[in-house]
């Protein structure tokens, strides 16, 4: 019964279960956009729902996306694609990085891949949150898991940020290509085939996915699952992969399957978005702890912070 009201809160959610290391650039091949944020003093949080009903009413949401921390395997540079590998230690603290970026952005939602790299990354990176609310993974795989996670206090969910895992978030399949040394592969079979296999949209390494397969499944996700979340006011963080990201940030930014070639994501940047007006609007990465550009982007999130402070005060 618990468990089917904090279950209720997801919504839709509920029924299924290299940014390059360039800093804050997202890189188009040459073209290299700044990613501006405005810095603000950090916001903090009414002990209430307030803040909630706040947000609901200015229609706007906001969406972080982070591509997990380094892995073991990125340090090694092989292929990993589905193989669940963890992160290292610099992908730990890449993590915590994030969650610092992130710390002042009210988070209602997290979805992550079903891979540990990404999961570790969401986990680390809430440590680090204003809000100090808990992220709980929901366990939806069958009825028991669903009855053995019941939380049976309303206070207690309400200090919860439900966590849902999605396979459909998971990296590419990378197919014959998955533990094999991404340079000696290049060494082999030559630089162009090795990076038409990476980074072309539609040709496949050998039986894996393309970009085009990764995103069919990824953007669906997305659409099904996540925007409707979003239209309903509430900010979602989500941790995945260098591929599962760029398909959704090709349908975010509507980029055409040529720009998408050039997009890379670095390990641990958070990069965040607003929904507003039905449309996404690519906010950057926020630079640090002390800034929330979120609230100084559009008119209405300006006014909905004001509104937190003053009720501060
Ligand atoms: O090995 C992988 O799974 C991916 C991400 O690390 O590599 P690539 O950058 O080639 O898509």
């Amino acid at each position: 019964m618990a468990t089917a009201v904090f279950h209720q809160a997801l919504g839709t959610a509920q029924s299924h279960q290299h940014l390059q290391n360039s800093g804050s650039h997202l890189e188009f091949g040459n073209a290299s956009l700044k990613l501006i944020s405005k810095v603000v003093q950090p916001v903090s949080y009414p002990p209430n729902n307030s803040s909630d009903e706040l947000r609901k009413k200015s229609s706007e949401a906001a969406l972080i996306l982070i591509r997990h921390g380094e892995s073991l395997w990125n340090e090694k540079n092989l292929f990993t694609g589905c193989v669940d590998v963890p992160l290292t230690k610099k992908g730990v603290e890449e993590a915590i990085e994030a969650g610092k970026r992130i710390s002042n952005i009210p988070v209602d939602m997290i979805y992550t891949s079903a891979l540990i790299r990404a999961q570790m990354t969401a986990m680390l990176a809430m440590t680090q949150h204003r809000r100090k609310k808990v992220p709980i993974i929901l366990h939806n795989e069958n009825e028991q898991a669903r009855e053995w996670s019941q939380i049976f206090s309303e206070d207690t969910k309400k200090q919860s940020i439900p966590v849902v895992t999605a396979s459909q978030l998971n990296e590419r399949m990378y197919g014959e290509l998955q533990g094999l040394n991404k340079q000696e592969t290049a060494d082999r079979f030559g630089k162009e085939k090795v990076h038409e296999w990476r980074r072309s949209y539609d040709i496949p390494p050998p039986n894996g996915e393309s970009l085009e397969m990764c995103a069919e499944r990824a953007v669906a996700y997305f659409k099904d699952h996540i925007e409707p979340q979003l239209l309903s006011g509430k900010n979602v963080m989500i941790a995945a992969h260098g591929n599962s990201l760029r398909s959704i940030i090709m349908y975010l930014d509507k980029l055409t399957s040529q720009e998408v070639i050039n997009l890379e994501l670095s390990t641990g940047i958070p990069m965040l978005y607003i929904l507003k007006g039905g449309k996404f609007i690519r906010r950057g990465s926020p630079a640090g702890p002390t800034e929330a550009g979120v609230y100084a982007y559009t008119r209405s999130l300006a006014l909905y912070r004001q509104k937190l402070d003053d009720m501060l005060r």
